[in-house]
């Protein structure tokens, strides 16, 4: 019998993500591609769940997600397997477009650097969230979070409708709902055991990044 709520599949469920991110790092502490990718397969479903409004944000990160995956399955896959050798492996065959795009516009250096961007974002919006009190407003976090991140690389029209966005976000109690967790008080906990994981795939990218001078790529 067909039901109205979204299939199982396409339900968020922050438990997963915070699965996928745990399975991203490596004993080695390197990042697997195939699980960064599934965590932010997992985000997206969330922002599905609320509206066409978000669609623009939504295609953008699934565009990119679709990039490396085609990586990853690609004739080259061994050599994305993890974040490390993807830079290794692009750097020594000049596939990255360093300065302006040119013949590699859609590297996946430059690709994943936009992912890691957003994750910065969502690692201050979560810390938020988690340290929020009942009438504290998602859009007023979002915003916050999304102006000391992720703004400084978006020109002014994608600033204004991201902050156009940002006034529709559901009020706290219904977005936790949507987190498909349990009560607030759960909630808080997952996001307490959320974000150390988060933050450190983050900074092993920066470091990375960091290292290869990949933090500005076009
Ligand atoms: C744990 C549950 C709570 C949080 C759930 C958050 C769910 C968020 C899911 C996805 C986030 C979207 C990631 C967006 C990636 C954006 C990458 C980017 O910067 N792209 C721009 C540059 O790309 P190139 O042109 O250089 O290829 C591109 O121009 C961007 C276009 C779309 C607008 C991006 C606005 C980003 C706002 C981020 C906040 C999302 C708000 C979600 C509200 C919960």
């Amino acid at each position: 019998m067909a039901g109205p709520v979204a299939s199982e599949d396409q339900r968020f469920c922050l438990r997963e993500v915070l699965d996928t991110f745990r399975l991203s790092l490596s004993e080695k502490k390197e990042v697997y591609l195939e699980h960064y990718v599934a965590g932010w397969r997992g985000l997206v479903k969330f922002l599905n769940s609320l509206g066409s409004v978000f669609s623009f944000i939504s295609k953008d990160a699934v565009n990119k997600i679709q990039i490396l995956v085609s990586y990853l399955n690609g004739e080259n896959g061994s050599q994305y397997v993890t974040v490390q050798s993807m830079v290794k492996y692009e750097l020594e065959n000049d596939f990255v477009d360093q300065t302006k795009r040119g013949s590699h516009p859609e590297s996946g250096c430059r690709t994943l650097l936009r992912l890691h961007r957003a994750l910065r974002w969502l690692e201050l919006f979560l810390e938020r969230l988690r340290t929020s009190t009942e009438d504290s407003k998602t859009s007023v976090m979002c915003a916050e979070a999304y102006n000391e991140s992720l703004a400084q690389y978006h020109p002014w029209v994608i600033r204004k409708a991201a902050g156009m966005a940002f006034c529709v976000l559901p009020g706290r109690s219904a977005f936790f709902e949507v987190m498909n967790v349990g009560p607030p008080e759960q909630v808080v906990a997952m996001l307490g055991e959320a974000l150390p994981l988060i933050s450190e795939v983050y900074q092993i990218t920066e470091d990375l990044y960091t290292q290869h001078n990949l933090l500005n790529l076009p």
